[in-house]
């Protein structure tokens, strides 16, 4: 259960906050191992696996898939991440999954990034992902070398299914109603960090700070 002398965070925040963004620069400074739940699901779709299939009916309606789908798949992957330190990005997103995670695992910080909605949603509209990495884009604030290309890869950028204006509104929504409670419930436990603002740039250097504060970095800014 409690893992002695590892660090396990989570990262949360609305659809697109920044949580990959941060999550990419976090997991550079500080060699924390990343697990996104969208990225793990959206492998899953790829890969037309059973969990991708019932996943896909509910991402594509910007609805949140269920709890038990989703929290045996992440508790499964976790068990394979036992003896490093991570950063969960994207779960847990209700109050249920928050249990559960804990009575799996102890959790020591959860970063909050506290962005409004307006700002969000002029950028989801203009994000680019590389399917197989991950890595994200934005034609404005982070476009790629070559415009619909991936930097590392050279490999062709999507655009995803539910970042279309109607799709973020209901996931704002399903934010709202399922998600923010769970931030409460860290906030009980004491272990909430928030961070607001509009811009990533502002906002990261006081992640970097505050993980400063509890982790070794092992590579300069
Ligand atoms: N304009 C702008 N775009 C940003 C900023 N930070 C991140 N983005 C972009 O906004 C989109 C959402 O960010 P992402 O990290 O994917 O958020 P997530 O959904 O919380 O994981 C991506 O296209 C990012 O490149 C910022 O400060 N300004
Ligand atoms: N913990 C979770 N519980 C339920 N659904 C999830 C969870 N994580 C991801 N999903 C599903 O995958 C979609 C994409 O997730 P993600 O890539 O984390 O989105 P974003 O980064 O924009 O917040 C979510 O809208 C939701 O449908």
């Amino acid at each position: 259960m409690a893992a002695r002398g590892l660090f396990r965070a989570v990262i949360m925040g609305p659809p697109g906050s920044g949580k990959g963004t941060i999550s990419e620069r976090i997991v550079k400074m500080f060699a924390l191992q990343h697990l996104s739940s969208g990225d793990l699901l959206r492998h899953n779709i790829h890969g037309k696996t059973e969990i991708g299939l019932v996943a896909k009916s509910y991402i594509d309606q910007g609805q949140l898939v269920p709890d038990d789908v989703i929290t045996k798949l992440i508790l499964k992957e976790l068990n394979t991440m036992r003896s490093n330190n991570w950063l969960l990005d994207g779960f847990p997103r209700t109050v249920p999954q928050a249990i559960a995670l804990d009575e799996a695992h102890q959790i020591n910080s959860v970063i909050d990034l506290n962005v409004p909605f307006q700002t969000i949603k002029d950028r989801l509209t203009a994000r680019w992902i590389h399917p197989g990495s991950g890595r994200v884009y934005n034609t404005e604030f982070n476009p790629p070398k070559v415009s619909g290309i991936d930097d590392i890869t050279g490999e062709p950028l999507i655009q995803r299914e539910d970042d279309k204006p109607e799709t973020v509104t209901k996931r704002l929504k399903a934010y709202e109603a399922l998600t923010r409670p769970v931030l409460e419930y860290y906030r009980n436990k004491s272990v909430l960090e928030t961070f607001s603002g509009t811009e990533t740039n502002k906002i990261w250097p006081h992640v970097h700070a505050f993980l400063s504060t509890k982790l070794p970095a092992v590579n300069k800014e």
